[in-house]
């Protein structure tokens, strides 16, 4: 029998990178286009062919008539006829002070939309989009009611503000808003919902105020969207006609606009009419082909851009402690390990978790607790519950003398990497990374060279120019990682932080990852699937079961007495449950284990058996223990150097053992292979459950 040290199972997760930003992902229409150039052709069905190219012409034929019948040689003079020329000159006033109305209250309007939910929601989402489906004239009418002399608000308007809006530009202006808002509306409400919400989440636990993280995060990340939306909000406001007239009227020099220019040159010279319409088509085309489609969530391609992340770089081989570090590196790492610890501070944890996680967590600075449970025990929920960022679980929490409960997420210290780091990816690292340290009010310089430390610190230094989309899944991760730490948290939740990274990296960045968080004076809570990093970073581990702590012990302690099989076979051991007897524990299939150790008989318990402790044989051993059992090699997968080889057999439950491949081949194993198993009643742990 060999032995060894149990090791994770391999996992297969996929390497995450930094998101996109949104708007420049590609969807494949049709026809779609392949790197190469290449076009895919789909043959088209002739009966949907037809009508289609019959649509095209529908809508071309229009504009091909006013391009025909434009006289050219007369467009100069047209277009600079006086009136025409005071017509042009209020449509940009009007659609510009459109746009401006738009954008001040469309922008909110969506970002409540995409973001709060409320009563009648759908009644204003409705609203919204009413303005498009209304027929203008309809929507005059409606503003004469709302807004006109004798209308609800007129009266009001005039006396208290001395405003009459009909016959007015500012009539002109309200009745263009009124049409063209919701375009502005539907398309930053699309990219809104578009854009995941742990950036602005992060942006949150890294101090940022909401008008903070809406300025720096939110609005850079939907900049596409709202670009486009306001694009074609001008676009309408531009071209608006029956709401005009009918609200504001048709006066020249007030409110009279290109369009309704066009209606009056139509009846008295057709062909000045042709010229001014070339003029709104021309621009109403210029805005289309600059947006590609992006106002109706279609992105244009991106331009290729070189986003190979850079090479994996070298960790410093042996990271120094917090508050050292490489020359470089040391003052200002020094001055921020000190701002960190708020100049000597010191915050042990105390949460007390009610809701969909019931338990009590007490730590002192200094500690790391890896919280592991399977699928849906409650890991994310409860660090959703500490950031304040849940209404499915609330924490009493206080970190050192700072009562957090009813703070807001962005006044509590609680610094979060989600798993995938959600670097906001318009920013280089080194604006993410002095992120936390600009919503505290540190000033420019000061933040970006004690950004700099951190990032030294952590070893990707060199990146700091880079921006998320050009850094491997390890740079991210490490980048992630000195934004929290630089945001000078009291508390620290890492959610599955080394998840995207390799098997090499991983190691690597843990040993990092160990160092820094020897050095860091609140508590931090990992969130790990992985058994290796689980014990090897942890001080303690909580194990959730359905919201609950099953199990909150030292690493040595889990491992040696796991309090579910799901625990002990997450740390790579096998695990029967079953009932104490006199000399060992009764499987429910009717099996017998024999153990050195006994628990009172009836006892509800776990044998707990390292892989490397079952040793296999091909025929029954002679004289061994009392722990013998025969069976069938179902799998052989490699666990680093050694095999691990499962074994199910009809008088025993699934046991897994983990044998060196010389051995391996000395057996003749492979699937199939019929086998017998035995373990010494010494080598087997009782676990009360
Ligand atoms: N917004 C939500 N509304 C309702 N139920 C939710 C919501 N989010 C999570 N849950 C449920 O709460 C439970 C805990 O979920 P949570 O995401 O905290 O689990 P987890 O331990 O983090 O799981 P995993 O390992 O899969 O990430 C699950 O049963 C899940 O289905």
């Amino acid at each position: 029998m060999v032995t060894t040290r149990p090791r994770p199972r391999p996992r297969l997760r996929p390497r995450l990178r930094p998101h996109p930003r949104p708007g420049s992902g590609g969807r494949l229409g049709s026809g779609a286009r392949l790197r190469s150039g290449v076009r895919l052709r789909s043959r088209t069905p002739l009966a949907l062919a037809l009508p289609a190219l019959l649509a095209v012409a529908f809508l071309l034929l229009p504009l091909v008539g006013i391009l025909l019948r434009t006289r050219w040689t007369e467009l100069g003079s047209h277009l600079t006829a006086p009136g025409v020329l005071e017509a042009l000159r209020l449509s940009l006033v009007v659609s510009f002070w459109a746009l401006g109305l738009s954008l001040l209250m469309g922008v909110p309007l969506a970002w409540l939309l995409a973001r709060v939910e409320f009563r009648g929601k759908a009644f204003v989402r409705s609203l919204v989009l009413l303005p498009m489906v209304l027929p203008p004239t309809v929507g005059g009418v409606a503003l004469l009611l709302g807004f006109g002399r004798r209308g609800l608000l007129g009266p009001w308007l005039d006396e208290t503000f001395g405003i009459t809006l009909p016959f007015h530009t500012s009539g002109a202006v309200v009745a263009a808003t009124f049409v063209a808002m919701p375009f502005l509306v539907i398309s930053l409400e699309g990219a809104l919902g578009g854009l995941r919400q742990s950036y602005e989440e992060t942006a949150a636990s890294l101090g940022a105020s909401p008008v903070r993280v809406f300025l720096t995060v939110t609005l850079p990340m939907v900049a596409p969207g709202l670009v486009a939306g306001a694009a074609l909000t001008w676009a309408r406001a531009l071209g608006e006609f029956g709401a005009t007239i009918t609200f504001a009227g048709n006066l020249p020099g007030t409110t009279q606009t290109l369009p309704l220019q066009v209606y009056l040159l139509l009846q008295d010279r057709p062909e000045a009419a042709t010229s001014v319409s070339l003029l709104l088509l021309a621009i109403a085309m210029a805005v289309l082909i600059a947006l590609r489609g992006r106002w109706n969530g279609m992105p244009s391609p991106a331009p290729e851009r070189d986003a190979r992340p850079a090479p994996e770089a070298e960790a410093p081989a042996d990271p120094p402690p917090a508050g050292t570090g490489t020359p470089t590196a040391a003052a200002g790492a020094a001055g921020a390990a000190s701002d960190v610890d708020g100049g000597g501070e010191r915050w042990p944890l105390s949460a007390q978790v009610s809701g969909f996680n019931q338990l009590t967590l007490d730590a002192a600075p200094g500690t790391t607790i890896a919280v592991v449970g399977e699928n849906g025990s409650g890991k994310t929920t409860l660090l959703r519950a500490l950031l304040g960022l849940t209404p499915r679980a609330r924490a009493e929490l206080r970190l050192g003398d700072v009562e957090v409960t009813g703070l807001p997420p962005h006044r509590r210290g609680v610094a979060w990497v989600p798993q995938d780091g959600a670097l906001f990816p318009h920013l280089t690292a080194l604006a993410n990374t002095a992120y936390g340290l600009r919503a505290r009010g540190v000033p420019r310089a000061e933040a970006r060279s004690e950004a700099q430390a951190w990032l030294d610190r952590l070893g990707v230094g060199h990146l700091a120019h880079r921006r998320p989309a050009q850094l491997s899944g390890g740079q991210a991760q490490r980048v992630a990682l000195a934004r929290a730490l630089a945001a000078r948290p009291r508390l620290l939740l890492l959610d599955e932080p080394l998840a995207a990274l390799d098997q090499t990296t991983r190691a690597r960045v843990r040993h990092t990852l160990r160092a820094h968080l020897s050095g860091f004076p609140g508590v931090c809570l990992i969130v790990t699937h992985d058994p290796v990093e689980a014990v090897s970073l942890a001080d303690r581990v909580l194990v959730l079961s359905e919201g609950r702590a099953l199990q909150d012990a030292a690493p040595a302690e889990v491992t040696r007495h796991p309090r579910s099989p799901w625990v002990a076979r997450m740390l790579g051991r096998n695990a029967w449950p079953g009932t104490a007897g006199t000399d060992g524990l009764a499987l429910p299939g009717g099996g017998h284990v024999v153990t050195a150790d006994t628990l009172p008989a009836g006892t509800e318990a776990l044998a707990v058996v390292a892989p490397e402790a079952v040793s296999v044989h091909r025929t029954r051993p002679a004289g061994s223990p009392r722990n013998v059992w025969p069976g069938t090699v179902r799998e052989i997968t490699t666990a680093g150097s050694r095999l691990r080889v499962l074994i199910t057999s009809p008088q025993a439950p699934d046991l897994v053992a983990e044998i060196t491949p010389a051995a391996a081949a000395d057996l003749g194993l492979k699937d199939g292979s019929d086998v017998w198993t035995s373990v010494k009643a010494t080598e087997i742990t009782l676990v009360a459950l």
